[in-house]
């Protein structure tokens, strides 16, 4: 398919978002994936991050960033989005960026103790405390990447995250933000939260993305089997060759 009408496909799955997934559905895919193809948590997670970083250099390439090095600082939530976060993180680091990670409250499970271990091997820093000021943000990154909350968020934001996410709106730098924006109620949205610049959708857009207004809207997470796509009734636009993204705006 050529480029012209390979954006135009992607273009007309924006414009039918309305097929976009409610949270019960992106649940039971994601189950799904996990009982019945048997794929590991570690392996999806890893595409999904991949993903992320890639999107992430597509629209932030390193000669954008005003200062040197180009420093990006990743927030991590307490759940699969904050892992994507820490896959996130390395791919960055792999690709030049000079990430930092924030992430204030760990999971047990040897995954994250392992993905933890992985960033700090590669000489991430993790910053113990949260900039309490978003000018201190400005002025130290050119990026914020937001892996705080996915599809399992619920209600009202708890601490320490509901203080972070007060001060990220904030910010006058760029925020990522992986699959939702953090906050957001996964189908309502919020109007008053998060203003992301950019928003990586995985596996399928969830329903708030039709209040995304930033400038770059990604899919990415290629890794859901055609017949579970059509269970699901996913209709993903087709993804560019070999690509692990699609741009969608
Ligand atoms: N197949 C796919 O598409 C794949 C998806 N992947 C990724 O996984 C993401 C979904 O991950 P997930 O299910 O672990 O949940 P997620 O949204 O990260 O957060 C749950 C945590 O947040 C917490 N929490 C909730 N509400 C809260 C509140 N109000 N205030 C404060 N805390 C609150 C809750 O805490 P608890 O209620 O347990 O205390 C729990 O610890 C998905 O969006 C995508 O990024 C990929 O990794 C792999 C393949
Ligand atoms: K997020």
């Amino acid at each position: 398919m050529d480029e012209e009408r390979r954006q135009n496909v992607a273009y007309q799955y924006l414009c039918r978002l309305e097929e976009a997934k409610r949270q019960e559905e992106a649940q039971a895919v994601d189950q799904e994936l996990f009982t019945e193809y048997k794929f590991s948590v570690d392996q999806l997670m890893e595409l999904a991050g991949l993903s992320c970083a890639t999107a992430i250099a597509k629209a932030y390439p390193l000669d954008s960033f005003t200062m040197s090095p180009p420093a990006v600082l990743v927030v991590c939530g307490p759940g699969n989005n904050g892992g994507d976060g820490l896959v996130c993180a390395r791919h960055l680091k792999m690709f030049g960026y000079h990430p930092t990670v924030h992430y204030p409250k760990h999971p047990s499970k040897p995954l994250f103790g392992g993905l933890t271990t992985q960033c700090q091997k590669m000489d991430i820093p993790f910053l113990t405390e949260f900039p309490a000021e978003a000018a201190l943000i400005d002025g130290l990154y050119g990026l914020v990447v937001d892996a705080i909350f996915g599809f399992s968020f619920k209600g009202a934001v708890r601490e320490p995250f509901r203080s972070i996410l007060s001060t990220l709106q904030r910010v006058t730098v760029p925020i990522a933000s992986i699959d939702i924006p953090s906050g957001w109620d996964v189908e309502k949205g919020r109007a008053d939260g998060l203003k992301p610049d950019t928003l990586i959708s995985l596996t399928a857009p969830k329903k708030a993305a039709v209040h995304f207004s930033g400038r770059y809207h990604f899919l990415g997470g290629r890794f859901v089997p055609m017949a579970l796509q059509e269970k699901y009734s996913l209709n993903l636009p087709p993804y560019p060759g070999t690509e692990c993204i699609l741009q969608l705006l």
